[in-house]
């Protein structure tokens, strides 16, 4: 197999285990009747004028609709001429949003884009922005959701970190020259930092996770696992790794869903 089918398989297998994304947001799309109120708004429309017409928060909305863009769903518009307001953004239909309304696909997007549950809870979410299946309140962050602990979410990073840290040594070696010491933040039971410790061998790694998560960790041979909470402190090091994270800590301090992050 030459390198580049190896990439366009890396990155086909990421849109099998994701590819219900695009349909789920397009059915939450549907759901909200976006696609009707684009149509007959008579012109582009403000993110704050869709807001108020759906009853989402405009920032929530705005990553919805920038991936709905994205798709080609919708498209961005410039504010027209005789509108005198603050907002910057607006969106305007497309052929394929045009299709999406209630009296044409609408309907079967309702049907085929996920169960009348699933969407109950992610609608609940972004209306109330918080997740109707994990404590929020009192500042305990979305890590607490029991989901996060079980064998088969470590186990489905361990993959992950598998694939990812593999590309990144073949692909970037360069980047660990003269790095001393490396901090995985977030690394879970320690693959990616076990992987670049074993390819770096001048590497001293350390794995930093929630306390709870690193309590569980198995030893592994030249690897430091670390308790605690990034938002407080993480282990001095030479590098700092973050995979998986950015917008993670994104939705820590928003208290945010997965839909909206991914
Ligand atoms: C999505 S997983 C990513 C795991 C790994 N980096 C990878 O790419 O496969 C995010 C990790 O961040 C950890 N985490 C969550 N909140 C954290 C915090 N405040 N400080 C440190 N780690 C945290 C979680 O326990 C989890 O193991």
């Amino acid at each position: 197999m030459v390198l580049d089918e190896e990439a366009q398989a890396r990155a086909d297998v990421w849109k099998c285990a994701f590819g219900f994304i695009k349909s789920r947001v397009t059915r939450i799309a549907a759901e909200l009747k976006i696609p009707d109120i684009v149509k007959n708004h008579g012109g582009p429309i403000s993110v704050s004028d869709l807001s108020a017409a759906v009853d989402v928060p405009a920032d929530e909305l705005y990553r919805i609709m920038r991936f709905l863009i994205h798709h080609r769903i919708f498209k961005k518009a410039e504010r027209p001429e005789s509108k005198v307001s603050d907002d910057v953004v607006y969106y305007t239909h497309t052929p394929l949003s045009l299709l999406l309304t209630m009296d044409n696909v609408g309907p079967l997007m309702l049907l085929q884009g996920g169960s009348d549950r699933m969407s109950m809870g992610i609608m609940k979410v972004l209306k109330t922005r918080n997740r109707p299946d994990c404590k929020t309140p009192n500042g305990e962050d979305t890590w607490g959701d029991p989901g996060y602990a079980t064998k088969e979410f470590t186990d489905s990073m361990a993959c992950h970190a598998r694939v990812a840290t593999s590309a990144i040594i073949q692909n970037c070696p360069e980047a660990f020259r003269g790095i001393g010491t490396l901090v995985d933040v977030g690394g879970r039971h320690g693959m990616a930092i076990a992987m670049l410790i074993k390819a770096f061998p001048w590497i001293k790694g350390i794995t930093f996770d929630l306390p709870e998560i690193v309590a569980k960790a198995p030893p592994v041979d030249g690897v430091q696992f670390v308790g605690g909470s990034m938002f407080e402190t993480i282990p001095k090091a030479d590098a700092i790794m973050l995979m998986v994270r950015v917008n993670d800590q994104y939705y820590l301090n928003t208290r945010d869903n997965y839909l909206c992050t991914s």
